[in-house]
């Protein structure tokens, strides 16, 4: 066209910005910090493996003892459950079994599911299942409710490998529960549980980590302490 002659030559879109941006807010590692976020990755995978290896190797019937606990702390949480639907999960590598708990929820009045994946790096689904119900084999083997009811749960238990004092979760390196809080139309209460002995001074959170709203362990409660920010807030209010 004749008239885009007379057009001084420009960029077609304004120049690029992103290299000034924080690389963590870009989603993409900036070259100064790739080296860390390696470093993050690969201490959470030993992390991983130490914390998983050290709850196996605790004698089944401590576990048992541990996992009452964990439920007893959790129905002081949750409380009235009629009409409620709770989403707790099949344990496997020495996770708290939380099925009594599940049973009890049911009696109380309230639904519940178990998780299920649908497929690597997508959201978790959350399916009907109680007490009786019949299983089947999902990705990784992992037992799920053989009927798809698919809810969306009130309350979201979610087993920990550790844990640290902001309520932030490391699990088993899938981003399953991030991934699915983050797609959730409405968010859930989520509850972390697990061992005390899975706590970490920091897991070295990542944009991505979604904290618990608590952690409920064998010897008690751990909530997120409030952020420094938010006392300034109230100091000056
Ligand atoms: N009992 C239980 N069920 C659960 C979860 C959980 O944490 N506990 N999940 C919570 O998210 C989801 C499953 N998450 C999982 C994440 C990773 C692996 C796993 O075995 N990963 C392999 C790597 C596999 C691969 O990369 O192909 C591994 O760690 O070796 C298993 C389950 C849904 N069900
Ligand atoms: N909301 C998200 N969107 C896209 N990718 C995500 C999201 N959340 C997590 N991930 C990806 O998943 C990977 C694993 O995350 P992370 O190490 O936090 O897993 P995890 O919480 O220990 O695992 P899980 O929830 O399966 O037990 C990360 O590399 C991250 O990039």
């Amino acid at each position: 066209m004749e008239a885009d002659d007379n057009i001084p030559a420009t960029f077609a879109s304004p120049a690029c910005f992103m290299h000034e941006v924080d690389p963590r807010y870009t989603g993409l590692p900036g070259p100064l910090d790739r080296q860390a976020w390696t470093d993050v990755d690969r201490w959470r995978r030993s992390e991983r493996e130490r914390l998983i290896a050290a709850r196996l190797a605790v004698p089944a019937e401590m576990r048992a003892r541990q996992s009452e606990a964990i439920a007893a702390g959790i129905v002081a949480e949750i409380g009235d459950v009629r009409g409620r639907i709770v989403s707790a999960y099949w344990p496997f590598r020495g996770e708290p079994d939380l099925r009594p708990l599940l049973a009890e929820i049911a009696k109380r009045g309230g639904r519940t599911a178990l998780p299920v994946v649908v497929e690597k790096g997508r959201p978790l689904e959350f399916h009907l299942w109680q007490a009786g119900d019949p299983l089947s084999r999902g990705v990784w083997n992992i037992p799920i409710p053989a009927e798809r009811n698919r809810v969306l749960p009130d309350i979201v238990l979610s087993p920990v490998v550790g844990y640290d004092a902001a309520c932030y979760r490391l699990g088993y390196g899938g981003g399953f529960f991030d991934r699915t809080l983050a797609a959730m139309p409405a968010r859930p209460r989520v509850i972390g549980l697990g061992y005390s002995a899975a706590r970490l001074q920091t897991i070295y959170p990542q944009l991505h980590d979604i904290p618990m709203d608590l952690i409920v362990t064998e010897t008690g409660t751990v909530r997120p302490a409030p952020q420094a920010e938010v006392s300034t807030v109230r100091a000056l209010t």
